[in-house]
This record gives C-alpha cells, structure tokens and sequence, in this order.
C-alpha cells in the first residue's frame, strides 16, 4: 500500500502529453520564470513536444515572501528551495527548477539533481548609473548588497566603502538604485542576460577581480531519486556543468553549506582537467585566503573536499566570526 502511494508521488511516467502535463515548479520572480521558461523550450526542442504537455507551477518562497530582513538573518540557503521541495513531496510538481547558487549542499533525503543545463556565464556585474567600475568609485561611496560574499570581497579590496543591505528581485534593486539608496551594486551577469537587462549593468566583472558564488549562472533540475523525468533531460544535461558543481559544491560543503558566510569557488574544465578556485573572507573584508587545485575531472569533488580543508586550516577556528 504504500509503495504504491510512493509510486504514485514520483508522478510522471512516460512522455508529457497535453492530457498529462509535466508539472514544472518554480518561484514566481522573473528571473526563476526565466529560468522554467528556458528548461520548458529545451523539453519542447529535445521531444518535439507542444507547450501543453508542460504546466508551469509557480510556488512563493519564504526568501521572496520576506524582503525586509537579510537573507543571512532569517536562515540562509534553503529559503528559496524549501516550499518547491515540499511540492515535489506533495506529489503537486513533477521537477522543480532552481538556482543551483540558492541549493544547499545537503538535500533532503529522497530528492537529488538529476539534471544541470548548460552552464550561463558566471560573472557578477556591476551596476552603477555614475560610475564605471569598482576602480572609479569614489573614497566612501555607498554600495548596495546583501550578499556577505560581495560585501566581504569589496571591503576586502576597497575598505573605505561603505556596504548597505540591498535586498529583493532584479527589479528591486535597481529601483532602490534609481531612488539612490546606494551609488552602485551587483548582480549575477547570469541573471541579466536571462532577463535580457545587460543594458542596466556596466557589463561584467573578471573572476580576477571578483571570485564568484558557488554554481553561480548554473540550473539544476530537482526531482524524486528515480523519477522518470530525469529520462527526459538526458538530451541536454550538461555534464561539465555537473563537474564543475561537484568540485565547487563539495568545496562549499566543506566550508559551511549555509550562505552566512563569505565563500567564492569556481570550477572549469579544461579538456580532462578541471580547475577548482576558492577562496574565504572574512566578513569585514580584513582577511582573505585562497586556494586551488587542478586535476581530473573525475576527481572533482575530492578536489573540492581537500580545497576545503585547506582553507579551513589557514583561516583557523572563528574566521567567519563578524566583528
Ligand atoms: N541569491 C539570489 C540569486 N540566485 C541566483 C541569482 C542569479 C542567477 C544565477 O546566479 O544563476 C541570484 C541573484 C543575483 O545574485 O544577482
């Protein structure tokens, strides 16, 4: 008897059809519409499918829910994840699509991610109608973020900035920009490009200068361990992708797999070898340590695990502690 209501939870079998749509669940922001939006067109593409053997399900989040507190403060990664999660134990959504930055390392118990999409671009960009660049902002100016990983790494290169709290969607920041809450900010390049808003920003910034987040630019598809729609991404999972996240994933889950913390790491791929940088912050930008590897491909996340230790052994007990 069970088994069966279990069975009958994993949902889809064999190819979505108008009169059994795949159900796609998603956060209502633009940009997560985007990103559904994207992985419904290459399901369409890949299986000659109409756009009604597909149903978008849109599910509010706690971090959408919640705009007047940070992100640090009411739990960190997981809040965007969490009510999509419950939809697919719910048996309401069939996949859910996400932001693989937002997914924490540790997923509940019978769900996995059984498809990555072809990686976006990983750069943060900067977003200033004044100034140019980082370099051009004046002794003092005031930047917006609510990143701890951008606000750490700009203090850390520019201590006499002054970083203010900067939550919300794309559009949000940008109207709190326009009101002059802050003379500048950032944001993925990732997400402006889905949205087709690269005009807003003064274009991206090198991984140089500004190590990204973890999975940064990269969708992850969300599902039941054993789903058959896992079957349907098969055409068009990125498998470099995958790589990638393993090692910058198994880094992140070495060091703390909350975003209350400071952490960058970028992975690529070169022919059979991946490159792994990482690197840790204090929160007030006074202290940074960096570390990295090159190895095989198939290695990703043991490079990941021991780039993790490292760091944690160079920044010692209490690195991540404010003040
Ligand atoms: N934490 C919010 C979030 N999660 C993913 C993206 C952008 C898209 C991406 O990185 O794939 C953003 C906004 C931002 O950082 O500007």
């Amino acid at each position: 008897m069970t088994a069966q209501i279990t069975a009958d939870r994993r949902g889809h079998d064999g190819p979505p059809s108008p009169d059994r749509p795949l159900r796609i669940g998603t956060r209502g922001s633009p940009l997560a519409l985007a990103q559904a939006l994207e992985t419904r067109g290459r399901l369409m593409a890949a299986h000659g499918l109409p756009e009604a053997a597909f149903e978008i399900v849109v599910h509010t989040t706690t971090g959408d829910a919640v705009q007047d507190r940070a992100l640090s403060e009411i739990g960190g990664k997981g809040l965007f994840t969490k009510e999509l999660e419950e939809a697919l134990f719910a048996g309401v959504v069939d996949i859910a699509v996400h932001s693989m930055k937002d997914v924490a390392t540790q997923l509940p118990d019978g769900l996995e991610i059984v498809a990555c999409l072809p990686r976006e671009d990983v750069r943060d960009a900067f977003v200033s109608s004044r100034h140019e660049s980082v370099a051009a902002l004046p002794r003092g100016a005031v930047v917006g973020t609510s990143s701890l990983r951008r606000r750490a790494q700009l203090l850390h290169r520019r201590p006499d900035l002054k970083v203010v709290e900067f939550r919300g969607n794309v559009q949000t920041r940008m109207r709190k920009l326009q009101e002059g809450v802050a003379e500048a900010t950032f944001l993925a390049w990732a997400g402006l490009r889905r949205l087709d808003m690269q005009a807003a920003a003064r274009g991206p910034i090198e991984v140089s200068e500004m190590l990204p987040a973890v999975a940064q630019g990269a969708i992850g598809i969300e599902a039941h361990a054993g789903s058959p729609a896992a079957a349907l991404f098969a055409p068009f999972a990125c498998a470099e992708t995958a790589a990638r996240l393993a090692a910058e994933r198994a880094f992140l889950a070495g060091l703390d797999g909350s975003c209350r913390t400071p952490i960058a790491g970028l992975a690529v791929v070169e022919g059979d070898t991946l490159w792994l940088r990482g690197e840790i912050i204090r929160p007030d930008g006074s202290e940074l340590h960096a570390a990295e590897r090159r190895g095989a491909v198939s290695d990703a996340a043991a490079m990941g695990a021991d780039a993790a230790a490292e760091l944690r052994a160079k920044g010692g007990p209490g690195f991540f502690d404010a003040g």
